[in-house]
């Protein structure tokens, strides 16, 4: 079966306004339990195609298939171990946490427990499953990239310069691992800059081929074979592997995306509770509603449920568009996100978990506001109506977050900032707060909004009237719940969400 199939790709890179050509009609196949040294000098384009395999990056022309599948479709990975350069998982979560999550994503994990895992990599102290990421060595990261590879029990190994910061008897270790991996049938793609890989790539690998710099392009072509190692004997684990050869042809019983989307929101809320600053930041703003008794002659019962919906909506923006597009900005220059896209896990199921996780934090604040605007400011309307405007707040910021999500993935970490900022002193207007200029036209502009609709309905519920408009508003955020969501997959797997 051929793992990897590469048909007259090219890639392009524009550089200002000239076109930069890093491979030109490069024509490819990797057979199940081959192991391919791709060799190449340094910016000869390794990492590109390894990224194109990966289905990080769309090749300008010519296509990839990666287990027979177009290399952006999870699918075509739920049997691939991937380490790249470039990449980190976030800083605030446990080893033990990362482990489980990316065991999660396979279909047939190894039997494995973390600490055998771990072992595996030559990482034995027993306090670094609960040790978080930050405090770890460089020579350690590596190992447990090594060890987020191999956890899901690949059939393809694609490695770039994994041996990078190991120290001697990590390298020893990593080594063992590959040669055992070969001897399983694991079929495995690397490239290396290390001198030290050199002997024992000469030793296992199958076959030998060097990418060519653009520039120097040879007659033959820019991909070359150097050596083909034919009829190396591939010797089987006898007895004493034999759980882990028979681990690897396993049957495997489909995944259930239930069980991921568990597992992935349970990290986004454990992801969120270890930072405060972005809980304790939003969660602040709750504190402006007692500032409402400071309307002159304010009298207990004044202050209406309609101006607590204003400030919820102030709130919820904040934390489902400013503060959410803001972090995914972070996660995606950090390298956690291309770390994800070559893992099997599918956008929706990543989508929903960070909005769910998301949510519940706008149904902290809504329900604090609530509780502060019944005891400060003596809004005692019925528990039915508070429940009811509740719900429609929670369910109408839903599109909004994914929105927010979307901004992240969309602008450039570095302007994300000013830009999700900026929107915040939009959004009241795209809500229908008046315009000094063009009244009549911004208005009508406005109620395309879904802002518009969302504030609308909200108030409707408040208003507890029997609004025949309220069903037209709720199609309307239903309808920017579909666009939203739609296009955030879109985003989520474009290439340009990996910042560069
Ligand atoms: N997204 C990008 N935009 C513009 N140029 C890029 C992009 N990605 C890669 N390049 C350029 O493509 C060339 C090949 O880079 P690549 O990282 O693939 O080489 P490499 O063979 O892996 O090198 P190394 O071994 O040093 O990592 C480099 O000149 C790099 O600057």
């Amino acid at each position: 079966m051929k793992v990897i199939e590469i048909n007259n790709v090219t890639q392009t890179f524009r550089k200002g306004l000239s076109q930069k050509t890093i491979l030109k009609n490069i024509n490819f196949t990797i057979d199940s339990g081959e192991f391919v040294w791709l060799k190449g000098d340094g910016g000869a384009g390794k990492t590109t195609l390894l990224s194109q395999i990966c289905g990080l990056m769309t090749p300008s022309s010519g296509e990839i298939k990666l287990m027979g599948l177009d290399p952006k479709d999870a699918n075509a990975k739920l049997y691939v171990g991937v380490v790249l350069q470039e990449t980190q998982v976030p800083k605030n979560m446990k080893v033990r946490e990362l482990l489980e999550l990316l065991r999660s994503y396979s279909p047939n994990p190894l039997p494995l427990s973390n600490e055998e895992i771990l072992k595996m990599v030559n990482l034995k102290k027993p306090e670094i499953l609960d040790s978080e990421m930050a405090p770890l060595a460089g020579s350690e990261k590596q190992r447990l990239y090594l060890a987020l590879a191999l956890i899901g029990n690949p059939k393809l190994l694609i490695l770039d310069e994994p041996t990078r910061n190991l120290d001697a008897e990590s390298h020893k270790v990593f080594w063992e691992q590959i040669k055992l991996c070969h001897e399983q049938g694991v079929t495995i793609l690397m490239t290396t800059q290390y001198q030290n890989d050199s002997e024992k790539l000469n030793e296992l690998a199958t076959r030998i081929v060097k990418l060519h710099p653009f520039s120097e392009i040879p007659a033959e072509g820019q991909l070359l074979e150097e050596s083909t190692l034919e009829n190396r004997e591939i010797e089987l684990e006898s007895s004493t592997n034999k759980d882990e050869e028979i681990s690897t042809i396993a049957p495997v019983t489909p995944r259930n995306l239930l069980d991921i989307f568990k597992k992935q929101f349970e990290f986004e809320v454990t992801q969120l509770r270890r930072t405060p600053t972005f809980l304790l930041g939003t969660l602040s703003i709750v504190g402006f509603v007692p500032l409402l008794k400071l309307q002159p002659g304010f009298q207990p019962g004044q202050v209406t449920i309609d101006q607590l919906i204003y400030l919820c909506g102030i709130i919820l923006f904040t934390i489902a568009i400013e503060r959410l597009g803001k972090r995914v900005a972070i996660e995606r220059s950090e390298g956690w996100l291309k770390l994800l896209k070559t893992t099997s896990l599918p956008p929706v199921v990543y989508i929903a978990a960070k909005i769910t996780s998301l949510l519940i934090v706008c149904a902290v604040a809504i329900f604090s506001v609530f509780i502060l605007g019944y005891w400060q400011l003596g809004i005692h309307a019925s528990l039915g109506l508070y429940l009811s405007v509740f719900l429609g707040l929670i369910i109408g910021i839903t599109p909004f977050a994914i929105l927010g999500l979307e901004l992240g993935y969309l602008l450039h970490p570095k302007s994300a900032d000013s830009i999700l900022s900026l929107s915040l002193f939009i959004i009241p207007f795209a809500c229908g707060v008046p315009l000094p200029f063009k009244p009549e036209l911004m208005q009508d502009l406005v109620s395309l909004s879904p802002f518009y609709h969302y504030k609308e309905l909200v108030l409707s519920i408040a208003q507890s009237n029997s609004d025949p408009r309220v069903i037209l508003h709720l199609l309307w955020l239903i309808w920017a719940f579909g666009f939203f969501g739609l296009s955030a997959v879109w985003v989520y797997k474009r290439d340009r969400a990996i910042v560069k």
